[in-house]
């Protein structure tokens, strides 16, 4: 039995391997062919051998009973909103802020850590000992619902975070969301199954999110981009905003390949319109660009006023006329 404990065990490792090389390197090194043999033999001898299934198996994303109803989490650290900014007089405003309560001088430049606000669902992800046990809506800051059995259906969400030198209890938080081309594919079906479309790629991703049958949101498009850190115990994380988001692909996130990490707010305003003249030809909905303090000693030291930190800011696009579809 020993000899088929060692080939789970490097069954797990190869799967494990090339999810991340494919979701989040978005660079396999095997053809989609070779990885399904791999997992349709993992699930063979784990029919044989059940007692070598574990929760970070790959082949156990997709739970097998509906919920009657979701649970409430209450966030130990509240997932704070973000203060809006909609043009440049009210973002430099937001910037000469900073400076005045951080002493800077006019020539000084803070560096900001800059990332597209993708257009879905704010979710929590719990991480004990490296495995993902629980997942949670944002809800209204406080309190939200356990998506749990949902958010193991999103490949783009480790089962088990990769590598080592993780805390012991690490929550991570993102953007699930639909890319556009999955939003429009999952409309044709609807349509030619005579349901009713979705209005646009956030509304689908919240509506697959809801679903208390895990296996619907299975066959959903859904994909996890993280944002930031929340509850981190028994480790630490890098001392910067851009520094923690390398760290979280290190341990098997998918971050946004836009994101970048700029000096002073004329480069922030540079990337804004660079993102905005490309927003068309992303592969998903964007509605603006958040912009934060990169150093979490200078975020310290601004704090936040009432709900929304003084040390970050969504700049949004103007609205777009929505093509109905
Ligand atoms: C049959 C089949 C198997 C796997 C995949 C996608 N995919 C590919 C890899 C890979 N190439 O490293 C890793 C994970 C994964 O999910 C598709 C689309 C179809």
């Amino acid at each position: 039995a020993n000899d088929v404990a060692a080939r789970v065990t490097e069954l797990h490792e190869t799967l494990h391997k090339y999810n991340y090389q494919y979701y989040v390197l978005d660079d396999p090194s095997v053809p989609d062919s070779e990885y399904d043999q791999l997992f349709q033999e993992l699930k063979n001898i784990e029919s044989e051998h059940p007692e070598f299934i574990s929760p970070d198996s790959p082949t156990q994303r997709v739970g097998d009973k509906p919920l009657a109803a979701f649970t409430t989490v209450t966030h130990e650290m509240p997932m704070l909103s973000l203060d809006n900014v909609f043009d440049e007089t009210e973002f430099r405003a937001f910037d000469q802020r900073i400076k005045k309560l951080l002493g800077l001088t006019e020539q000084d430049t803070v560096e900001f850590a800059c990332e597209p606000k993708l257009d879905g669902i704010a979710v929590s992800l719990l991480y004990e000992d490296g495995l993902l046990v629980r997942g949670a809506t944002r809800g209204d800051g406080s309190q939200g619902e356990d998506i749990t059995l949902n958010v193991r259906t999103i490949p783009s969400i480790p089962l088990k975070l990769t590598g080592d030198g993780y805390p012991k209890r690490l929550e991570v938080r993102g953007e699930v969301y639909m890319p556009k081309k999955g939003f429009h594919r999952l409309n044709e079906t609807a349509k030619a199954a005579g349901e009713k479309a979705f209005v646009n790629p956030r509304n689908a991703a919240a509506g697959s999110l809801r679903q208390l049958d895990p296996k619907l949101t299975a066959k959903r498009p859904l994909e996890f981009c993280c944002y930031s850190a929340g509850i981190v115990e028994g480790g630490a994380l890098p001392e910067s905003h851009y520094a923690v988001l390398n760290q979280f692909k290190a341990w098997g996130f998918l971050t946004n390949k836009e994101m970048a990490c700029v000096q002073g707010i004329d480069a922030c305003l540079e990337y804004y319109k660079g993102l905005e003249a490309k927003r068309d030809h992303l592969a998903y909905e964007i509605d603006g660009i958040v912009f934060k303090v990169n150093r979490f000693d200078l975020q310290k030291r601004l704090g936040f006023v009432s709900r929304a930190p003084r040390w970050a800011v969504a700049h949004k696009f103007p609205a777009q006329e929505k093509i109905t579809v």
